[in-house]
């Protein structure tokens, strides 16, 4: 196949060039060492600079067409489904049910995705889930004042685990959570492994993990479902009772999942199994890339000191006008903080916590002037734009300024850290909502010292030390002044 896809590609017009490297392994060693480096877009940019910026390579396991084009990435994520399908490496797959929103296509995935997309980017839900995020916060930043070195990638994802429980399916601290914490870890470790399904493999503990946390989240589907279906107190046992209960109660997206009865002539609730799925596979795009964020954040603060002092001035003076007024503060306090929110951007920018999605086209189809044959994989490279001179000026400063020039980052081709199009992070807003709460309360809270330590981005992004830093309590009164 492999010899017959070589030739086949290689005399259609405007297929991307490129080379294909060595048999069954391809380029794939190239492409991990320079993960593993300091600059991982190297191996992107040496091929750009000899095949132009959509190139065919081999990689982990898969020829591949990838994209280094703001344009052609775009027309990528914009495509409906009819083209272009999700496509991940065999043990992801292995990993997701056969109904996982990520692996999904066409009018479920549109549904789901309209479902919990238009609730977590609702007001009532922002207003309401404000109040756990700084609860969730604050407790865990007041256990720092006793600690003598933070780890700061593992202390931030305790602050982010409890919330994404919470909004999918309302779990409280407790020893439910922390089973769930537990075996979770333990699915996604394998998620990028060897797909070799047999007894002690990496792949077969995971999904054991799997079956594990399925049970439990099934339990807690079945017993909101009865919960929904009973009739309120002193209410009648009928139909519109429940519809009464399912829409008033909207606290997170397993009453969102629930809730829903189907549109138009498809009048179909979910079914329970696939609700279970869903609400299990959500977590795998929500539990490492928040906490990702805010420490990679802290990172590049601690390198940037003008940044960091730029920004606890905005932040104090939030807190101070909250503190005169004696008010709480909303969602759309934190949110409209603009040198803040030019931090988290230049942090998603720096950061590239998801690189890039991997698409399979069904069709031949060509984007300016690049051809990409049916059945074959393309990856739409983000970091590649977002680490490109063309894009940005000296894209390895880290210059929250830059975005007052570019304003607003919605609908730019070249900053896409949450994908774009149908697919497009549901999950946006409340990662943008959690990071902005956390810079917050740790820049009027805290003082810090980081240690050196590394960004890596093979196969995910971390710090390869867990970002060792040292705090000191902030005396409030003096900086107010
Ligand atoms: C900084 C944090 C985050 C980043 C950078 C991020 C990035 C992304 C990207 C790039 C995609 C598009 C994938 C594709 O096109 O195939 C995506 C999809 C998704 N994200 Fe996020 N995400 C973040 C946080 C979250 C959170 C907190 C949640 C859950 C509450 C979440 C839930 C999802 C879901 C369900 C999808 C699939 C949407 C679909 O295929 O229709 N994400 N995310």
């Amino acid at each position: 196949w492999y010899r017959k896809e070589k030739n086949r590609t290689e005399e259609k017009d405007g297929v991307p060039k490129g080379n294909l490297g060595w048999p069954f392994i391809g380029e794939t060693l190239n492409f991990i060492s320079c993960g593993y480096s300091s600059k991982p877009v190297s191996f992107m940019e040496k091929r750009r600079s000899l095949y132009g910026k959509v190139f065919k390579t081999h990689i982990l396991g898969t020829p591949i067409i990838i994209s280094t084009d703001p344009g052609v990435n775009k027309v990528i994520l914009q495509n409906h489904g009819n083209t272009f399908i999700p496509a991940y490496p065999k043990s992801i797959t292995e990993l997701m049910g056969e109904f996982s929103i990520l692996q999904t296509n066409g009018n479920l995935q549109k549904r789901v995705h309209a479902l919990v997309g238009g609730f977590l980017r609702s007001p009532q839900f922002k207003a309401r889930i404000t109040k756990d995020i700084e609860d969730s916060v604050k407790l865990n930043l007041d256990s720092w004042r006793d600690m003598h070195l933070i780890h700061v990638q593992e202390e931030v994802k305790k602050i982010t685990f409890v919330i994404l429980v919470k909004v999918l399916m309302s779990i409280e601290p407790g020893d439910d959570l922390d089973y769930l914490k537990r075996e979770f870890e333990e699915f996604i470790k394998g998620l990028i492994c060897l797909p070799i399904k047999l007894p002690g493999t990496r792949l077969y503990k995971s999904l054991k993990a799997r079956d594990k946390l399925f049970k439990m989240v099934k339990k807690i589907v079945e017993e909101r479902k009865r919960a929904m279906e009973k009739p309120r107190e002193g209410g009648e046992d009928d139909d519109e009772d429940i519809i009464a209960t399912a829409t008033t109660t909207t606290n997170d997206v397993l009453d969102v999942l629930l809730g829903h009865v189907g549109d138009g002539n498809e009048k179909q609730p979910l079914s329970l199994d696939f609700i279970t799925g869903n609400i299990l596979e959500m977590m795998i795009p929500g539990e490492e890339t928040v906490p990702t964020a805010m420490t990679l954040a802290v990172k590049f603060l601690s390198d940037c000191p003008v940044a960091l002092q730029r920004l606890t001035e905005e932040n104090m003076e939030l807190k101070k006008q909250k503190s005169i007024s004696c008010t709480d503060y909303a969602w759309n306090d934190y949110m409209s903080l603009p040198f803040t929110q030019n931090v988290i951007s230049e942090t998603l920018r720096m950061a590239n916590i998801i690189n890039g999605v991997w698409r399979k086209a069904l069709k031949d189809v060509e984007i300016k002037g690049n051809v990409i044959p049916q059945g074959w994989c393309v990856l739409a490279s983000f970091i590649s734009v977002h680490m490109d001179e063309e894009n940005y000026e000296n894209p390895y400063k880290f210059d929250p300024w830059r975005w007052q020039k570019t304003g607003a980052v919605v609908n730019n081709n070249c900053f896409t850290p949450f994908g774009g199009g149908q697919r497009l992070c549901p999950g946006l807003e409340l990662s943008r909502l959690e990071i902005s709460i956390f810079l917050h309360h740790l820049v009027t809270s805290y003082r810090w010292v980081a240690e050196k330590d590394e960004v890596i981005h093979f196969p995910t992004v971390k710090m390869k030390r867990k970002l060792p830093i040292t705090v000191t309590p902030f005396n409030n009164s003096v900086s107010l002044n």
